[in-house]
């Protein structure tokens, strides 16, 4: 049997849980799954997170695998991998449908090329030019294939379907509403939010995976003024972030930190014609200005959602998470509850002035967890429920698999600004390898176009330090580590940086 192991793949010859049989050991091994999926939140932006499990006839784990990074290989490949030969007739179990950004059904293939005979999908792909195609074409191969919520139905399952929902709810967020998936996060005493430290390290250490999850953070005017914030995720390893500012005035501080990109870039978004010297000031920093003809959440979110971003935390005061409630942008709440009172005739509220006066209008959320973290007692839901994506038509007929809840795509406009667009494969962060000529003219592989795109910032330059780096580029599995090694050198040794490219 050979297993090729890698942190991203498990050859597994263990039973979830003892004498599953039937619906029980579907539902476990798809949650398994999403659970899997889950590990490389951030990560895989703006891809979703894909989780694969493989199960033998008799109900072992073979093996699994999840998408570690956009542009890395697919969990299915990773699992049937690590399964070998004990995936002959054994189920594969998905808790998303595959997308296709190779072009090539990668995902489909390895499973029908491993000889899996039955895949267990949990929830279809939410993005419609994928939706339903991996599921018909698995079908066309003669495998059985059973979409949960469809073609199997019972309480259990349906918890297990809800887990696939969550664990890719910025997707399908973004995909329903065309906003990214926006989480408002605060911390508050038993009474209020106050300005100064109110969680503890533990909530904190918690703060910072969640940045690490995120695409963005946003921020208000008031918050840079009071706070001067770094709004870093500062948990070693994991994916930073942009960070953005809201302000109207832009009568913002000279001195900021988060006017020093060089480790991460900050976007100050603002009214139109505010402040010209201000905004010549910021982009001498490297901070990058968008106006806005009038500055409202829902604007700002429609802009980000169509340069791709898929997930923001909102660490803002009051004033403005109340706007982007009101706004409607807002779809989950994370609240640090800290056991402590401070009291305070007008002390300040983590989400100011909503206009409701009875408890009747309060917005209720939804999917509550409650989890203590150090001292504090972290609440989290969501405010809009995530969309139920299954479609009416009965899934044996693929033809009309299409979900009319989705806008369909503006046939004039090619997308392909992130891979999942229906362009995709046009993007730099497509996972296709290219072969580009070297100094010597000799044809070298390159992982994809991002990969060759940092790496020619530093090419013929005399140093070592530019060579090493080339060479580090090389090496990284996902364009987006790629992105992020080429960024940071080229903030951090500018000297590295041919004439060419600067
Ligand atoms: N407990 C907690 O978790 C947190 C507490 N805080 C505290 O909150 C205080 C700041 O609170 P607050 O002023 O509410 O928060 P923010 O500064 O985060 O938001 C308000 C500011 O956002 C800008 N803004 C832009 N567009 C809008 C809009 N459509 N609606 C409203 N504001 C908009 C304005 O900036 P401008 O004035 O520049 O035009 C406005 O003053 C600070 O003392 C900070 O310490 C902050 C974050 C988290
Ligand atoms: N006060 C408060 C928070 N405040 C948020 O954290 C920001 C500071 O981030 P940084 O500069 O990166 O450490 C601050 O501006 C505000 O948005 N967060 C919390 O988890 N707990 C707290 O008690």
């Amino acid at each position: 049997m050979a297993f090729s192991l890698g942190a991203y793949a498990a050859p597994l010859m263990c039973k979830l849980g003892a004498d599953l049989d039937g619906h029980a050991q579907d539902a476990a091994y798809v949650r398994r799954a999403a659970d899997i999926a889950d590990k490389s939140a951030g990560f895989t932006s703006p891809h979703p997170n894909f989780g694969c499990v493989i199960a033998t006839s008799t109900g072992k784990v073979a093996g699994e695998g999840y998408l570690y990074a956009q542009g890395t290989k697919p969990a299915e490949v990773l699992a049937v991998e690590a399964g070998g030969e004990w995936c002959r007739s054994a189920t594969a179990y998905l808790n998303l449908e595959p997308g296709d950004c190779h072009g090539d059904h990668t995902a489909v293939s390895a499973l029908v090329q491993a000889g899996i005979t039955r895949v267990v999908v949990g929830i279809r792909n939410p993005l419609q030019h994928l939706r339903g195609n991996a599921v018909r074409a698995l079908r066309s191969q003669g495998l059985q294939v059973h979409v949960l919520g469809e073609d199997l139905q019972s309480k259990i399952i349906e918890e297990a379907r809800k887990s696939c929902l969550l664990v890719n709810a910025p997707l399908i967020h973004r995909a329903t509403s065309r906003v990214p998936f926006s989480v408002l996060k605060y911390a508050m005493t038993l009474d209020v939010g106050h300005a100064a430290w109110i969680s503890s390290k533990k909530s904190r250490d918690r703060v910072f995976e969640l940045r690490g999850r995120s695409d963005a953070i946003v921020v208000g005017g008031n918050t840079v003024r009071r706070d001067n914030p770094r709004l870093t995720a500062r948990h070693g390893g994991g994916h930073m972030p942009m960070r953005i500012v809201l302000t109207q005035s832009l009568n913002l501080p000279e001195k900021a930190n988060l006017w020093d990109v060089s480790d991460v870039s900050t976007i100050v978004v603002t009214q139109r014609g505010a402040k010209r010297d201000f905004q010549k000031f910021l982009a001498s920093k490297g901070v990058e200005v968008v106006e806005f003809d009038i500055l409202n959440p829902r604007d700002v979110m429609e802009y980000f959602h169509d340069r791709g971003y898929l997930s923001i935390l909102w660490e803002c005061g009051g004033t403005l998470a109340a706007s982007a409630i009101s706004s409607g942008v807002i779809h989950k709440v994370f609240a640090f509850v800290a056991p402590k009172i401070i009291g305070g005739k007008n002390a300040p509220t983590p989400v100011g002035e909503l206009g409701m006066v009875e408890m009747s209008q309060a917005l209720d959320l939804t999917d509550v967890c409650y989890e203590q973290v150090g001292p504090d007692m972290l609440v989290s839901g969501f405010l809009q429920p995530v969309p139920d994506l299954t479609p009416v038509i009965p899934s044996v007929d693929e033809t009309f698999a299409i979900d009319p809840s989705v806008t369909p795509y503006e046939s004039s406009i090619i997308s392909f600004y992130k891979t999942w667009d229906p362009y995709g494969s046009f993007s730099n962060f497509s996972p296709h390898p290219i072969q580009m000529p070297d100094n010597g003219g000799d044809y070298v592989t390159w992982s994809g176009v991002e990969h060759y795109y940092q790496a020619q910032k530093f090419v013929g330059v005399n140093d070592p330090a530019a060579l090493d780096c080339i060479e580090k580029i090389k090496a990284v599995r996902s364009p987006e580590e790629a992105a992020r090694i080429g960024r940071w050198m080229q903030r951090h040794r500018p000297d590295l940086v041919c004439s060419s490219a600067r």
